[in-house]
């Protein structure tokens, strides 16, 4: 490519993005109203379905209908590598990031992939995308696993910027084709997942510049480090906040500036799943600081969110709250790949059939409440 070949596809790739970004609709607000009424009408007492109540009316909103029917399930998983991790910021080595994608791929007696989200996603039926957005080394070719590699790993960001803006649009439209190809598959709830050994460094500087929150505040143990480590970790972060010009108000320069290749992929992912009108699964806290940044370059995206569970790394609480989501279960689970988002998937599946296939009080002939 020439320079002035490389200026055209970047001015291009910028035009899609502000495509995308455009094409994202507030949820149906006259679906939300009907469902509401109909929710009032079925049987069972007023409310007793609790948060499946409001999760079948957003699910409305998303779909465009009082009856809606989501049907395939597509979790994405995104992996890459960051340049931070020379700073002794996670409990386990980056090697393990490749091998675990090896892991996602493997042939195993149950099926493909032997990781704790290839199994969640058998149990409940959801197919598994694997994506090398910018693992740190050469990956043997497999059908399975797409070579979306951007670069290998991100720089340190203790030191410099993450990603050049180019990297950073690079990586959010390969997660929005990615996702396009998964929504053309069948999918109606995209599950956004990711690997990446130091990534909750990232995740964690991402969160504390687009909340204006304190680093202690949003920084957790990730994997599981100790205290000296923890303690280092914050040190790193806030080094790269104080070297930082980024600020919230321009959030692909957050992304570029602190972030990660795998979360601007997820990104990516869910802008796509937005402006093709389907829900997004968010499973924890590298998933929730991709849709920090969303919502700060579309608002609308906030009405396609679906929280899994509450996960326990520091700072996930402090994510949904600003994103103003309730979570649908608290299981203690810090691992990614998307799994919390997996197992969430079929509740999100059962709030839509209650609100679509339940008869109502007049149906049923039930006598309603006095
Ligand atoms: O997303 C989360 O909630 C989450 C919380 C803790 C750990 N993780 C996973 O653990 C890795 C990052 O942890 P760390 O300590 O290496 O930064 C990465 O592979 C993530 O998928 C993920
Ligand atoms: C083994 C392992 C598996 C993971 N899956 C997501 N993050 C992970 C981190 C580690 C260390």
């Amino acid at each position: 490519m020439t320079p002035t070949d490389h200026q055209t596809s970047q001015t291009t790739d910028q035009t899609t993005l502000q495509t995308l970004l455009a094409s994202i609709r507030p949820a149906d607000a006259a679906a939300m109203t009907s469902a509401r009424e109909r929710q009032a009408q079925l049987t069972k007492p007023a409310g007793a379905l609790g948060l499946l109540e409001d999760l079948s009316v957003r699910l409305a909103g998303v779909f465009g209908t009082d009856r809606p029917h989501p049907r395939g399930v597509a979790v994405i998983v995104a992996a890459g590598d960051h340049g931070v991790v020379a700073e002794g910021v996670s409990a386990y080595p980056p090697e393990v990031t490749a091998a675990m994608v090896a892991g996602f791929t493997a042939s195993t007696p149950s099926g493909m992939g032997g990781a704790a989200v290839n199994v969640i996603a058998r149990t409940v039926g959801a197919k598994v995308y694997v994506a090398d957005v910018g693992v740190n080394a050469e990956l043997p070719t497999h059908p399975a696993l797409e070579n979306l590699k951007v670069r290998m790993g991100t720089r340190n960001l203790r030191l410099e910027r993450a990603m050049t803006a180019d990297e950073t649009l690079q990586a959010i439209l390969a997660g929005s084709d990615l996702a396009g190809r998964a929504i053309a598959e069948g999918a109606d709830l995209l599950v956004p997942g990711e690997m990446g050994i130091g990534n909750t460094t990232p995740a964690s500087a991402v969160t504390a510049r687009m909340l204006g929150a304190s680093v202690a505040s949003v920084t957790g143990r990730g994997t599981g480090v100790d205290d000296a480590t923890l303690a280092r970790k914050r040190q790193v972060i806030s080094a790269a906040l104080d070297r930082d010009a980024s600020h919230a108000g321009d959030p692909l320069g957050v992304m570029a500036d602190l972030g990660g290749l795998e979360i601007a992929f997820m990104l990516g992912v869910m802008l796509r799943a937005a402006s093709e009108r389907r829900a997004i699964v968010l499973d924890g806290f590298v998933e929730g600081s991709a849709a920090l940044v969303g919502v700060a370059l579309a608002p609308e995206l906030r009405d396609y969110l679906f929280p899994a569970g509450q996960c326990a790394e520091t700072g996930h609480a402090a994510q949904l709250a600003h994103l103003g989501l309730t979570p649908m279960f608290d299981l203690g689970l810090r691992l990614g790949e998307g799994t919390g988002g997996v197992l969430a998937a079929p509740m999100l599946l059962s709030a839509a059939a209650t609100l679509r296939e339940m008869q109502t009080f007049a149906e049923a002939s039930v006598p309603d409440r006095e």
